[in-house]
């Protein structure tokens, strides 16, 4: 299973050459995370360092590309999580469209590593093993 959103490209998502460019689809990758974590009722972000919930900092993000992307596409993105390690998750999230004839166009690939940490005070992250909950919830994806 998976979790799929979609978005549509921006003029300012585009660059010199009419082209998506690449860094934009590495904000397009936070977001989806984000947008499947909400889904599964999981906390981006704890509201505050007395708050226990934990934290996903990343610490690996990269991106391949097969096919450019212009203004006005719509772009089907599907998150998936690949590994659930003790504390770190890799999540790898396809991008795609539709071409004129209605056939899918593989665009980009990316992948992400976050890993679970608890906000110490004073800000500092601390590594922490993935909560069970939070671990069932991923495995549903
Ligand atoms: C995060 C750290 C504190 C971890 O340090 P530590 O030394 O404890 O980590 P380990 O070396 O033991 O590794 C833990 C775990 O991760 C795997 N891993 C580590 N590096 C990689 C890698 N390069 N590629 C793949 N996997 C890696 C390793 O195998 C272990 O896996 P297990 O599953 O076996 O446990 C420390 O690394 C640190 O502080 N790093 C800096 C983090 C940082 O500043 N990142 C950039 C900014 S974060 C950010 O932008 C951000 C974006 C969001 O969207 C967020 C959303 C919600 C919350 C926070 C967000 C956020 O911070």
């Amino acid at each position: 299973m998976s979790f799929r959103t979609r978005r549509l490209v921006e003029f300012r998502d585009t660059d010199a050459a009419g082209i998506v460019h690449f860094s934009a689809f590495f904000p397009w990758m936070e977001s989806a995370e984000h947008e499947m974590l909400r889904s599964l009722g999981i906390k981006v972000l704890p509201d505050s360092h007395d708050d226990p919930s934990v934290t996903w900092p990343r610490v690996s993000v990269g991106c391949d590309y097969a096919n450019a992307a212009r203004f006005e596409d719509w772009l089907e993105i599907e998150v998936s999580v690949v590994k659930i390690g003790r504390s770190s998750i890799r999540y790898e999230v396809a991008f795609s469209r539709q071409d004129k004839g209605g056939g899918i166009v593989p665009v980009a690939k990316g992948t992400t590593v976050v890993v679970c940490c608890r906000l110490r005070p004073g800000g500092g992250l601390e590594k922490a093993m993935i909560p069970d909950e939070i671990r069932a919830k991923l495995e549903s994806v």
